[in-house]
């Protein structure tokens, strides 16, 4: 019989992007509620109970919530995109690349939190050089990024095409988490290794699918001999083998003159460079990927089909 999968939050922005990565897949049976019920408790709870694997796309506390409706079933398996226990040691974070035993760990947990968006670009530059002893205790990490409008789930989406919401927003690019306390900074310092928070400022641009993170690091900060070399060496050393994290060869990145956040659109792969000039003093380490891709639906459907292997 085949696995039964329900997609809680299946009409939402995350939700959708899985059903349709899944559509025409024989191999998995997809348990569904009418989008008018949504909402209905009781039917969410028959149904997440029903489940071989619940893949949960809600607000943390819907999140929350579905967890403790199947904690006492051991027959069901969770998958979480929210940002609710990507910190908790109980769960495998679901970045299957970012160690060599990740995958296995993912492959076997009961629960697995889906990376952020932005900690999977953030995580997959600067954890390799912290386990390669590149990146040294008390770094002031900095990590810039601009995201598609599709980030911000139904709503933001509604805001950014909608000129008649009455929160309409018509920049074309605009900063926010201001504050410096955006969600996903625990995550990216617990699983980036870091010992000291990033700073971290996002963006988002009128585009809906895509994604540039930004690390630009010092060199004389870092352990001693580091170079640009070094540094990509490090990273396609940590990458060798699989090919969804793909580290850009330095003679092609060097003759690119831009990078463009839309480039990998409805992809689930997520492309590395170094940026630098040889011999020179800093680098710019930069993450391409499509939020919805392997920075949520890609990255959900990926670790279900682990979690089904095992
Ligand atoms: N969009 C992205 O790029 C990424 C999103 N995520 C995470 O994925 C999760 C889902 O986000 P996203 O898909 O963008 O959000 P959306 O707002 O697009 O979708 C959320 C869905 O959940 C439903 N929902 C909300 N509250 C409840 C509830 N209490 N019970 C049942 N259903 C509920 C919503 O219904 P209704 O329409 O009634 O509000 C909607 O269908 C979030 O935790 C988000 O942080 C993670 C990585 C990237
Ligand atoms: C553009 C935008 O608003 N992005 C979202 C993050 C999207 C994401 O990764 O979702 P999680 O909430 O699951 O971490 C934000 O900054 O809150």
């Amino acid at each position: 019989m085949a696995p039964k999968i329900f997609i809680d939050g299946e009409h939402g922005t995350t939700g959708l992007q899985i059903r349709t990565r899944m559509a025409g897949r024989r191999d998995v049976e997809l348990l569904s509620i009418p989008e008018a019920e949504r909402r209905n408790a009781a039917m969410r709870e028959d149904m997440l109970n029903g489940a071989d694997i619940a893949i949960l796309c809600l607000p943390d506390d819907a999140s929350k919530e579905a967890v403790q409706m199947v904690s006492a079933n051991n027959n069901v398996r969770v998958i979480d995109t929210s940002t609710a226990f990507r910190v908790n040691p109980g769960w495998a974070y679901g970045f299957a690349e970012m160690d060599k035993e990740q995958a296995e760990k993912i492959a076997s947990a009961r629960f697995v939190s889906n990376p952020g968006c932005y900690p999977t670009g953030a995580i997959g530059l600067i954890r390799p050089l912290r386990a390669a002893g590149i990146l040294p205790d008390g770094y002031p990490v900095t990590v810039n990024a601009v995201s598609g409008y599709t980030g911000g789930g139904k709503q933001m989406i509604a805001q950014m095409e909608n000129p008649d919401h009455p929160d309409a927003i018509t920049a074309p690019h605009f900063l926010y988490g201001l504050p410096l306390t955006h969600k996903h900074v625990p995550e990216m310092t617990v699983h980036g290794l870091l010992d000291r928070a990033p700073i971290f400022s996002p963006s988002v641009g009128k585009f809906a699918q895509g994604m540039i993170v930004q690390v630009p690091l010092h060199l004389d900060n870092l352990a001693e001999g580091t170079t640009m070399e070094s540094i990509h060496a490090a990273l396609v050393a940590h990458y060798a083998g699989q090919d969804i994290v793909t580290v850009v060869p330095l003679s092609d990145s060097k003759v690119l003159a831009r990078v463009n956040a839309v480039e990998l659109e409805g992809k689930d792969t997520m492309k590395l460079f170094v940026f630098g000039t040889p011999g020179g003093s800093q680098v710019n380490l930069v993450a391409l990927l499509d939020n919805l891709g392997k920075g949520a639906s890609g990255a959900a459907v990926q670790n279900m089909d682990l979690m089904l292997a095992s």
